[in-house]
C-alpha cells in the first residue's frame, strides 16, 4: 500500500463494500480518466479553515449544524431546491447562535451527496427484481432494467451537478443572500403559516434590532454580510473520491476535494476496510457514523486509525443510535474515547436509527423520536460533562410529507400527500426549524446551568483578596 495515497486497485483489493456493480469496466476507467483532471471542487485551504472551526467545536467554543437530503438527486439542481434549502439551514443557524451563543459551524450535506449504501442489493415489485436505487451517482430511480443498470458516466453528472450547487451556495451565502438584515425574507413566505413561525418571527425582530443597534454604533463588518458554509457527503464510491483526491501544491499531502468534510458510513466504516484506508490518508476533516452495535474501543481503534496524530478538529463522531437506545449505548463510548485524551466533536444523528415503515408503506420517522434522541444525547452529554458538539438531520426546504409528527401534527395518512425523498425521509423546513428551538433551549439551559456551575465554584472575594 502506498503511503502517500493508494491506488484505486489496492482499495479494490479490500473489497470495499456498497460499490457499483458496473457491467463495462472499460467505460469505468474512462470515467475515472477524465474524473481525475477536472478541476477541484473545493480548495485544500478551505478544508484547513473548516477543520479550525471543529477544533474549536471540540473545546466547547462551537456547535455543529449539518443537514440536507439523505439523497440529492439530478433533478434537484435547480436555484429554489438549492436556496430553499439554504434558507432553511441558514436560519436554523440563526435559531442556534442565538441560543448557544458560540459559532455554529454550517455544513451542508450537499453538492456531493448522491450515492446510497442500501439495506438490500435488489428490490421486487410484481414479481419483477432489478438491482436497488443506489443514488443518481450510480443508476436511475425508474423501475427498469435500463435505469437500474449502474452508469459509470453518472459519476460525471455528479461532478457538474456537485460544481453547480457548490457555485450557487457559495454565490448565496457570500453575496448578500445571508446578510443578517434580509433575515425576514429568509422565511417571509412561509414561516408565518407554521406552528413556529411565530417564535421565527419574534426572533427575527429582535436581531433586526440588535443588527440596527449595531449599525448604529458604527458595527456593520463583513461578518453579518456573509457565512461561512461548507458541504459534506459520504465517501462512498472509491472511483468517484479517488479521482477527487489531490496532492495539495502548499502541504504535499492528499485533499479530497470532491467536499470540504467527508464522511464514512456505519456499513462502510471497517477497520480494515477501503474506506478507512482511502480516507486515513487525507487531511480534510472526516465524519464517522457510529451505530447502535459500536462499543468504544472501535470508536477508539477508528479514532486512532484515522486520527494517529491526533490532530484538533479531524474526528467527528456522528452517532445514530435510535431514541430508544442512546441513553445507554452512547456514555461508555463517549467516555473511551474521553478517557484517550483525545478531543473529537460528538455530533448526533437523530436520523437513522428511528426510521420504521408506516402501516401504508411509507418508509418514515416520527419527529418525537427525533427530538427523543436530542434529547437523550443532550442528556449523556450532561451527565458526563462532555460537549454536545452538534447535529445533523435529513431535512429539506421544502414542504413535503416525509416524517410524521412536528409542529403541523402530520399523520401517517398525510405522508402521500407530498413524499418526494428517494431515499430516507426528511424534515419538511417547518420541521427543521422547530427542532432548531428545541435544540436551541437545550443549548441555552446547558449554558446557563454551565454559568450556574461556574458561579458556585468561583473563588469568593475574601479568598482573592
Ligand atoms: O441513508 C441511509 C441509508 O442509505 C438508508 O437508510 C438505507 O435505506 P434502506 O434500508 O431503504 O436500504
Ligand atoms: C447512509 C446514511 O447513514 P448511516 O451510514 O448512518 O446509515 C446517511 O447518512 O444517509
Ligand atoms: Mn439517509
Amino acid at each position: 500500500m502506498s503511503e502517500v495515497f493508494p491506488s484505486l486497485a489496492e482499495l479494490h483489493a479490500l473489497n470495499p463494500k456498497h460499490q457499483a456493480a458496473y457491467p463495462d469496466p472499460v467505460a469505468v476507467d474512462e470515467v475515472v480518466k477524465e474524473l481525475s483532471v477536472r478541476p477541484p471542487l473545493v480548495f485544500a485551504g478551505e478544508c484547513d479553515d473548516l477543520r479550525g472551526k471543529l477544533a474549536q467545536v471540540a473545546q466547547r467554543k462551537g456547535f455543529v449544524l449539518q443537514g440536507g437530503d439523505c439523497a440529492e438527486t439530478f433533478e434537484g439542481v435547480t436555484a429554489a431546491n438549492v436556496s430553499n434549502k439554504l434558507r432553511v439551514l441558514l436560519a436554523m443557524a440563526v435559531v442556534l447562535t442565538y441560543a448557544a451563543q458560540v459559532p455554529v459551524v454550517k455544513i451542508g450535506r450537499l453538492a456531493g451527496q448522491y450515492a446510497k449504501p442500501r439495506s438490500k442489493d435488489t428490490e421486487t415489485r410484481g414479481g419483477i427484481t432489478l438491482p436497488v436505487y443506489k443514488g443518481d451517482a450510480v443508476n436511475g430511480f425508474a423501475f427498469t432494467p435500463e435505469a437500474r443498470t449502474p452508469d459509470p458516466k453518472r459519476l460525471l453528472d455528479v461532478y457538474n451537478a456537485s460544481a453547480a450547487t457548490l457555485n450557487l451556495t457559495r454565490a448565496f451565502v457570500t453575496g448578500g443572500f445571508a446578510h443578517l438584515a434580509q433575515i425576514h425574507s429568509w422565511n417571509s413566505d412561509w414561516a408565518k403559516t407554521s406552528g413556529v413561525g411565530t417564535r421565527w418571527e419574534e426572533l427575527a425582530g429582535e436581531i433586526e434590532r440588535a443588527l440596527a443597534f449595531m449599525v448604529a454604533c458604527g458595527m456593520d463588518d463583513e461578518s453579518m454580510r456573509k457565512v461561512d458554509f461548507f458541504a459534506s457527503h459520504e465517501a462512498l464510491l472509491l472511483e468517484y473520491e479517488h479521482a477527487l483526491t489531490r496532492i495539495d501544491s502548499r502541504t504535499a499531502k492528499p485533499y479530497n476535494v470532491s467536499g470540504h468534510f467527508v464522511w464514512i458510513g456505519e456499513r462502510t466504516r471497517q477497520l480494515d476496510g477501503a474506506h478507512v484506508e482511502m480516507l486515513r490518508h487525507v487531511q480534510n476533516p472526516i465524519g464517522i457514523k457510529l451505530g447502535p452495535t459500536t462499543t468504544g474501543a472501535d470508536a477508539l481503534a477508528l479514532a486512532d486509525a484515522l486520527d494517529p496524530d491526533h490532530q484538533p478538529g479531524r474526528i467527528s463522531f456522528i452517532t445514530r443510535m435510535g431514541a430508544k437506545k442512546i441513553r445507554e449505548l452512547l456514555p461508555p463510548v463517549i467516555e473511551q474515547v474521553e478517557a484517550s485524551g483525545r478531543e473529537v466533536v460528538w455530533i448526533c444523528d437523530p436520523m437513522h436509527g428511528n426510521t420504521f415503515e408506516a402501516a401504508n408503506g411509507y418508509k418514515t420517522r416520527d419527529f418525537n423520536d427525533v427530538m427523543d434522541e436530542v434529547n437523550g444525547f443532550f442528556d449523556v452529554h450532561d451527565q458526563l460533562g462532555t460537549w454536545p458538539g452538534g447535529v445533523h438531520i435529513e431535512l429539506t426546504g421544502d414542504d413535503v410529507t416525509e416524517c410524521v409528527g412536528g409542529a403541523d401534527a402530520l399523520a401517517e395518512t398525510d405522508l402521500g400527500d407530498r413524499y418526494e425523498s428517494l431515499c430516507d425521509p426528511r424534515l419538511n423546513r417547518n420541521q427543521s426549524l422547530e427542532l432548531a428551538f428545541l435544540v436551541s433551549q437545550r443549548l441555552t439551559d446547558g449554558r446557563l446551568k454551565r454559568g450556574l456551575r461556574d458561579l458556585q465554584t468561583a473563588p469568593t472575594a475574601d479568598v482573592l483578596a
